[in-house]
């Protein structure tokens, strides 16, 4: 067969960019089409702006404590539309990085339009077919937007709209208290919002939930409302919206925010014409990302699985070898990052407590330590917050963390997770004084302590004493 192409990929967010600009920098003719925006949603209206207007909101919240160490802050003045301006203005700081010259520049055809699948190598697109060897499906997910009676008949917010806000909401109702309602609860909080969040289970369910526990009381500390129970139906109009819980509660508010969760974008790509097997959350794929129809891959948002930028790059750089080497790269999630970015951070890597008690049972060993024997953050005055370290053996198979900044420590537990440093060797590392840092290395040295302490140094430590009494 002749084909167009080396490589089609379908999707220009994380996923597909990676993928593209891989197999484009081996070498090979690639196809990156994109029928939005350059970037996808991380860029457009996930990870950037959400991260954008996090920032605005802790400004706010440190100057609405009037003195502090001594200094004495104006209470913040805030100008929502300044908010939208620094969300925009990071979209496109950011936005050369993904855009259409970059990857063009990296050697790929980019082709703006909507693509679906003619068979099992050729792509329809902008009125023309287009084939390949090998072809990469990256097209996202879009927010999940649960059958709530009602719903269709009230204005709501998704990730999709709620950057464009250009006023404040008075009242932000939130549905779901995953990650999004809970990074958004806190941000539209400090900008001066009431804010509800209704879940009905707990929540940042994937989370260690002590660590969990934490950030909660924070955030019940600075007025952020939890209410206990599931959305089942909503009414009102533009300002005034009501929703109605399945524990007989109403919760009125002037904005909606749906966030519960993803579904994948897979509609209209002609799946079942080529023979592509989807399950309930998203294209099935094996661990190398291979769907039902192999020479097609999967990646992202798009398959069932972890839906994080970083996870969708990881798998864009796997597909890419496989498809540029012809070397089977399949994904290992052991030591797998996440972090919400709420104040303080809930940051995990790898196995939690409850999930390595249930794959290990009493064979784990949990380590914990606390910022209150930091010295950085004693001298920070923000000593909340802990590092769980969990062992097996000597091995770290999990860290769950929670305090400021904690997602930025998640570093060093890969490499001890994946085996590439050791236990022993973090705990006897030279860490710069005063750093959040040396939490690891406290983890660390306390898992050895006993084996260094213990029975066998010690009577070694006499028996040197001892020679050197006797032949000082
Ligand atoms: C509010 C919010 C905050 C987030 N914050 C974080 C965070 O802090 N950290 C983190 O790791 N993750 C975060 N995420 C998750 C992260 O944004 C996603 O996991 C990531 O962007 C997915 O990348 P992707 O390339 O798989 O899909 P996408 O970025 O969705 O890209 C898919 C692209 O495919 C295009 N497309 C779809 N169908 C077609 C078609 N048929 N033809 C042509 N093009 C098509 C779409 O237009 C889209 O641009 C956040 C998500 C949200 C919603
Ligand atoms: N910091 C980050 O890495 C980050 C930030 C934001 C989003 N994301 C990604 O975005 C995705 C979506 O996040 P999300 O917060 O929408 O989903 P989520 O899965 O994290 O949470 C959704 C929550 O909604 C609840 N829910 C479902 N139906 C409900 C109802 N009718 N009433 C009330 N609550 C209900 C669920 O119990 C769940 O707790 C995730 O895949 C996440 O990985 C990541």
């Amino acid at each position: 067969m002749k084909f167009t192409h080396d490589a089609i990929v379908i999707g220009g967010g994380a996923a597909g960019l990676t993928a593209a600009g891989g197999c484009a920098l081996f070498g090979l003719k690639v196809a990156l089409i994109e029928a939005g925006e350059m970037g996808g949603e991380c860029l457009n209206n996930g990870c950037v702006p959400s991260k954008a207007l996090i920032t605005a909101s802790r400004r706010a919240a440190e100057a609405r404590e009037p003195t502090r160490f001594g200094v004495t802050l104006a209470a913040p003045q805030i100008d929502y539309s300044g908010v939208h301006k620094h969300i925009h203005d990071a979209i496109a700081a950011i936005a050369p990085h993904d855009s259409q010259e970059r990857f063009e520049e990296m050697g790929c055809e980019v082709i703006r339009d909507h693509a679906r699948l003619v068979d099992r190598h050729t792509v329809e697109v902008g009125g023309r077919q287009i084939s390949a060897p090998r072809i990469v499906l990256a097209t996202g997910s879009k927010p999940l937007v649960p059958p709530i009676e009602g719903i269709e008949s009230v204005p709501y917010l998704t990730n999709e709209n709620l950057f464009d806000l250009d006023e404040r909401p008075d009242h932000l109702v939130i549905v779901g208290g995953g990650v999004i309602g809970m990074e958004m609860a806190q941000a539209f909080r400090r900008l001066g919002s009431e804010v509800t969040v209704i879940e009905p289970e707990a929540l940042l369910a994937r989370d260690d939930r002590e660590n969990v526990a934490v950030v909660v009381e924070a955030m019940k500390a600075e007025g952020v409302r939890f209410v206990t129970g599931l959305a089942k139906g909503v009414s009102g109009g533009p300002g005034a919206i009501s929703v109605a819980i399945d524990n007989g509660e109403n919760v009125d508010g002037t904005h909606l925010l749906v966030a519960v969760g993803r579904k994948a974008n897979i509609d209209g790509l002609n799946l079942e014409a080529v023979g592509i097997e989807r399950g309930r959350d998203g294209i099935v794929v094996d661990d190398r990302r291979r769907t039902s129809v192999t020479n097609i891959y999967a990646i992202g948002d798009c398959r069932a699985g972890p839906r994080l930028t970083h996870v969708s790059g990881y798998e864009g750089s796997n597909v890419a070898l496989e498809i540029t080497l012809g070397l089977p790269a399949k994904v290992d999630y052991s030591a797998l990052p996440w972090c919400t970015f709420t104040e303080p951070e809930v940051a995990q890597i790898g196995l939690t407590e409850k999930d390595a008690r249930a794959k290990h049972g009493d064979a784990i060993r949990v380590v914990t330590e606390t910022f209150h024997d930091n010295e950085r953050a004693l001298a920070e005055g923000n000593d909340a917050g802990r590092a769980k370290v969990i062992f097996k053996g000597k091995k770290v198979i999990g860290a769950s963390l929670v305090g400021r900044n904690a997602g930025e420590l998640l570093l060093p537990y890969s490499q001890l997770i994946t085996g590439k440093a050791s236990s022993f060797a973090m705990g006897s590392a030279i860490i710069a004084y005063p750093t959040r840092s040396e939490i690891t290395k406290a983890a660390a040295f306390a898992a050895w302590e006993p084996t260094v302490f213990g029975k066998w140094p010690k009577k070694w430590a006499r028996f040197v004493s001892n020679m050197r009494k006797r032949f000082a």
